[in-house]
């Protein structure tokens, strides 16, 4: 077992430490915010933003300092808002031990850059592809949690640093496959949000299960379309990963995404709806990022561009799925 770091105790960071020391690991969490590592610290409890669980193991420690959360580690978990990892990381640098892992938990891609997070991590820590691993799946933090049955994928260009990472978080709850298509991962795990935003907002706007399974199947094609484009495995998007998350995020209110949408779809403004999120929902900066993507490959992102038309320019729903489909007839 390890000494692992998770860098940011949100509602995922936060659930994964508790996998990982579940699994016999020592870990630490950092955070930013000094009341959540006070509270990790005397009552074992994140209240802020994981108070469904009422105490954390004990072998979860928390410290505020970020030279003493990293100093021991084998791995470092980076469980940061996706937009901010970049400057978050960039004070780790020089403090992390050059034999650690890095493994990011992170669902977004960075909106200023268009890059994703295997990208930015590399960039920010200065790191060598090999010493990323990214970990994506139907992963609602809740959920797991409360320690309920769960599978992620582990991907790392070193097959063998993901087998090792898949070892130090299996529990007799979850279990972790591995690939080393990063790509694949980062892109399935960005890009569904995008879809979760446009089913929430269907239901939200009252319609039912044809009108989700319709965006659902659509979004898969187009984010199978854009991953396999920017050099991604095509079956990484039939996993877990792919199908499996989009399975989970798009039929549950648990998701931030599909709520955010959700909102939007009942009538909500956007900063109506930013307000009434429970955490970050990755999404409403990845969709504009997925459609320069989308440009950069030549691939077309009707799906993404009409959620980005609800969000910058506030058409209602209808609206949105008219302009999700290309003009006349189209082959499947
Ligand atoms: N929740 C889930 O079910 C899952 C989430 N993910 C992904 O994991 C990532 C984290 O999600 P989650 O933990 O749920 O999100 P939360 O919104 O619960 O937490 C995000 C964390 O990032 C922190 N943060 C934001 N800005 C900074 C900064 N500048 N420096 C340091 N920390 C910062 C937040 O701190 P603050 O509170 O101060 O804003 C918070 O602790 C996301 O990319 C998400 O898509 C992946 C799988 C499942
Ligand atoms: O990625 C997730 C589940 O796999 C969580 O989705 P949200 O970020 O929308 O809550």
């Amino acid at each position: 077992m390890a000494n692992v770091t998770v860098l940011g105790a949100g509602a995922w960071g936060t659930a994964f430490g508790q996998v990982l020391a579940d699994a016999g690991n020592d870990v630490m969490m950092w955070a930013i915010e000094p009341e959540i590592v006070k509270a990790i610290q005397t009552e074992h409890r994140n209240p802020v933003r994981l108070p469904s669980v009422e105490k954390l193991p004990d072998n979860m420690k928390a410290t505020g300092d970020r030279a003493e959360a990293v100093a021991h580690a084998d791995v470092v978990v980076v469980a940061i808002a996706a937009q901010y990892a970049r400057g978050a990381l960039e004070e780790f640098k020089g403090l992390i031990p050059d034999s650690a892992l890095i493994v990011s938990l992170m669902k977004g891609i960075e909106k200023s850059t268009g890059k994703r997070m295997d990208q930015v991590v590399c960039e920010a820590l200065d790191l060598p592809t090999q010493r990323f691993a990214a970990v994506s799946g139907p992963n609602l933090s809740k959920q797991i949690a409360a320690r309920q049955p769960a599978a992620t994928v582990i991907g790392c260009t070193d097959i063998d640093n993901a087998r090792m990472m898949a070892n130090l978080c299996t529990t007799d709850y979850f279990k972790a496959f591995i690939t080393a298509d990063v790509i694949g991962l980062e892109l399935c795990g960005s890009l569904k949000n995008v879809v979760a935003l446009a089913v929430g907002m269907s239901h939200g706007a009252g319609y039912g299960e044809n009108t989700a399974a319709m965006i659902e199947t659509r979004g898969l094609a187009e984010l199978t379309a854009v991953g396999t484009a920017a050099g991604a495995l095509p079956e990484t998007f039939h996993g877990l990963a792919g199908v499996g998350d989009l399975i989970a995020t798009c039929g549950s209110p648990l998701s931030r995404n599909y709520t955010f949408g959700f909102n939007l779809g009942k009538g909500m403004s956007v900063a109506e709806a930013t307000k009434a999120s429970d955490g970050v929902a990755e999404g409403v900066a990845t969709a504009s990022a997925v459609v320069e993507l989308g440009e950069k490959y030549h691939v077309d992102t009707p799906l993404a561009k009409a959620v980005t038309r609800v969000l910058d320019d506030g058409i209602s729903f209808s609206q949105m799925v008219s302009e999700m489909f290309p003009q006349g007839i189209t082959v499947e």
